[in-house]
């Protein structure tokens, strides 16, 4: 039964009036839903019908991309306002239950609940293609059908506690109908709206699942076969899997393999995992742009979107970016389609690019604890307390020299005291606002725009088009006169030969769109824009940091270079980080650098001096303990950039460092490693939990380089006390209880 528009705002405005939540945030979120016009029946179809939901009666309505059920009283409240008018628009009730079309995640029907609920073995691509046309065929057919069960499965995140509420569940709705035409009716329209509206038309059909049996408890191929496989196959995953015979397989693959049949890559393991997939998807990416994998002139951004499952011993990764290390949240990610840019950091050294990095690249204590915990891999989890214990008591402190460009915040020290006395309180001065970056995050949104702008006009520089001019008067098919000798012509698409035209713009084989005085990048949304003549200079890359490659020039000496904004710092460290997540984990919950944005195209690098035990005991403290701010420390100094270089004074003194030696494309296996017990004032680097001996190196940040899967960890919402577990619609953040 479909309904018009009118008569439903009426009826259904008058019978929720006196349910109005009584909620806040529900009140909100419901009043936002009601602001919208209930769509024209030209436009949108609307289904509103009674169901049976659990053996009660329930009013339930497809409102745009709402899925609304509400129970229906056997006793009517009053249907009119004070003034006896009925009131324009919708208002849901307290026990009115909504869902986002987002968060759905299957459709089913069946003559039985079980029926409805039964997932079909995943069928190849032509198979379903024909099944698809059969069932389609068979809804025209005269033949009057008989299920009367519609099944939805749904995802929901699910709000326990204060400091768990960032994990996500699938639920099942069954609802009965009595005439089967409603529910072919259901199941048609909701399948129609998975596959044709944004984003769930995104979501990921043909998976590359890269699985570590051998990090954390050994136990990432049954966190597959439990967790995620069943889930996959309940969204029609198609999913391929890779488990790895040795460290750095899955890098390998991902260079040399054919990737054009997936539309993503997963991984299922911990940190050193996520770094494999990360380093091989971004080498390839530069080595299918023909540039050198050690100078690249600007690091190109992989197509292939990731999704990480956590099944490693840290997990640092996967609970930076979802608020939890919980493995159903991480696969449920993935399934929902929707996905965030990340920065990841270059490391190089004199030679080139080394690897990338995910998390952190950490020297002093925790490169200490990663190199000695690979002795004790047997331990477990356990070798990183171990490890732990030792290196802290040992308190070694190593001599450096940091240049930083452009720093922003930092402390400052108060004069004449040295900087790890207590005498030496900080000032702050910090001149960025310290936000933490949650889900729908405005910081890492507007970096996105810029990101793409910059990553159009790499590409078109790297295909040699130094500059550029487009007039007022080009037209598509006009040859564009530029700097050098690559072309560069409007194109003029039009798809489907009536109205949609678009005209871009083709430079020597790369297109990039070109709508209404702005440049798109070929596979995004987003924009460059440039002035009023229509002139493209892209010579002027001054501000463009990733594009300045030091090379040969020394990464940590650019003399040559121009020195202003460039801060240099020296002294004897506990620890020094570059951070470009939070890396928090479940042993710190919120991480080492707790204001580092995932997509702002900065790093945080946090500078620890050497001090007394009693003053890492602090350190440590205030890092693994939820409340703690270790920017509060008067030893430490934090400061947010896009490139810093760092050098070892004490680095030309030891033959076994030397910089050549210690190039590698990402680090060897454990049996590489050299004894890390020596007292030779030098310390090793900790990237991404993997060991890196190099004494000379500089870390540039990439801006939202590789998508992941992922919305972004949560605030605390107090649950609402509605009895049972709180459910949070994530799109408009109302709260629903669990039918
Ligand atoms: N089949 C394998 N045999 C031995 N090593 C492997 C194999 N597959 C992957 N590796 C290597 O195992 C190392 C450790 O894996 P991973 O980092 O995922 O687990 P972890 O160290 O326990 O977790 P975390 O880094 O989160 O603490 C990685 O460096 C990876 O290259």
């Amino acid at each position: 039964m479909t309904q018009s528009s009118t008569d439903f705002t009426q009826s259904s405005a008058a019978h929720n009036d006196a349910n109005a939540a009584s909620h806040k945030e529900k009140e909100a979120a419901a009043a936002a839903l009601a602001a919208r016009p209930i769509a024209s029946s030209q436009t949108c179809d609307i289904l509103l019908n009674n169901f049976q939901i659990k053996k009660k009666r329930y009013r339930v309505l497809l409102n745009y991309d709402h899925i609304v059920w509400e129970r229906l009283q056997t006793k009517r409240n009053s249907d009119a306002d004070t003034e006896g008018n009925f009131k324009q628009g919708l208002v849901y009730g307290k026990n009115t239950n909504v869902l986002h079309i987002n968060e759905l995640i299957r459709v089913g029907k069946g003559h039985t609940k079980s029926a409805a609920l039964h997932i079909a073995a995943p069928q190849p691509m032509a198979e379903f293609d024909a099944h698809t046309a059969s069932e389609q065929k068979q809804q025209h057919s005269s033949t009057p059908p008989t299920e009367q069960y519609l099944a939805l499965s749904y995802a929901a995140r699910i709000v326990n506690s204060e400091t768990d509420c960032n994990r996500w569940d699938v639920h099942k709705l069954v609802l009965y109908n009595a005439d089967a035409y409603v529910v072919r009716q259901w199941h048609a329209l909701l399948n129609k709206m998975l596959a044709n509206t944004a984003p769930t038309r995104l979501r990921v059909r043909r998976l590359l699942v890269f699985i570590n049996p051998y990090g954390g408890r050994q136990r990432g191929l049954q966190v597959y076969e439990r967790h995620c496989k069943p889930l996959f196959q309940l969204a029609g995953i198609d999913a391929s899997c890779i488990i790895s015979q040795r460290s750095n397989q899955i890098r390998d693959i991902l260079l040399s393999h054919d990737l054009s049949p997936f539309d993503a890559v997963c991984c299922v393991g911990g940190d050193g995992t996520v770094a494999e997939v990360i380093n091989g998807l971004i080498f390839r990416a530069i080595c299918d742009a023909g540039m050198d994998a050690r100078q690249p002139p600007y690091v190109p951004k992989p197509t292939l979107p990731v999704a990480i499952i956590p099944a490693g011993s840290t997990d640092t990764v996967a609970y930076s970016l979802h608020g939890t290390s919980d493995v159903r949240t991480a696969a449920i990610h993935l399934i929902l389609g929707q996905r965030r840019g990340v920065d990841i950091c270059s490391v190089r050294n004199r030679e080139g690019v080394i690897r990338f990095c995910a998390s952190v690249l950490s020297y002093g204590y925790l490169g200490d604890v990663a190199a000695k915990s690979e002795r004790y891999r047997w331990l477990g989890t356990k070798r990183y307390e171990f490890a732990g214990v030792k290196t802290f008591l040992t308190n070694n402190g190593y001599e450096a020299e940091l240049r930083i460009l452009q720093p922003i915040g930092g402390n400052k020290l108060n004069a004449g005291a040295a900087p790890h006395e207590e005498g030496a309180r900080c000032e702050n001065v910090t001149t960025t606002e310290d936000t933490i970056c949650f889900a729908n995050c405005t910081r890492c949104d507007a970096a996105s725009i810029t990101q793409a702008a910059l990553a159009t006009k790499r590409a078109l520089m790297h295909k040699g088009i130094l500059a550029g001019v487009i007039t007022p008067t080009s037209v598509a098919g006009d040859e564009l006169p530029t700097s050098s000798n690559a072309s560069m012509k409007i194109c003029e698409d039009n798809n489907d030969g009536q109205s949609n035209k678009t005209n871009y713009l083709e430079v020597a084989g790369t297109a990039a769109e070109l709508r209404g005085g702005k440049i798109f990048s070929a596979n995004s949304n987003e924009t460059m824009d440039f002035d009023d003549t229509k002139h493209i200079n892209l010579t002027d890359c001054d501000n463009d940091s990733e594009m300045v490659y030091d090379g040969a020039d020394g990464v940590c000496a650019p003399e040559n270079k121009v020195e202003s904004g460039w801060k240099t710092i020296n002294g004897e460290f506990f620890m020094i980080s570059g951070a470009n997540i939070t890396c928090a984990c479940t042993r710190s919950p919120n991480g080492v650098a707790p204001y580092s944005h995932l997509g702002d195209g900065y790093l945080d690098l946090v500078l620890v001096r050497k001090t007394s035990l009693l003053n890492n005991v602090r350190l440590l403290l205030n890092l693994t303990g939820r409340s703690g701010d270790i920017r509060n420390l008067p030893f430490v100094e934090t400061y947010r950039t896009k490139k810093f270089c760092f050098r070892s004074p004490n680095a030309n003194l030891v033959q076994e460092y030397s910089i050549s030696n210690s190039c590698q494309p990402i680090a060897e296996t454990a049996d590489g490693y050299v004894d890390y017990d020596d007292d030779n004032g030098l310390s090793r680097w900790n990237c991404d939990g993997e060991v890196v001996n190099d004494q000379e190196l500089t870390m540039i940040s990439h801006c939202q380089l590789i998508d992941i899967f992922m919305r972004g960890p949560h605030t605390y919402n107090k649950p609402a006390k509605s009895g049972g577990k709180s459910l949070l619609c994530c799109c408009c953040g109302c709260c629903r209880s669990d039918d």
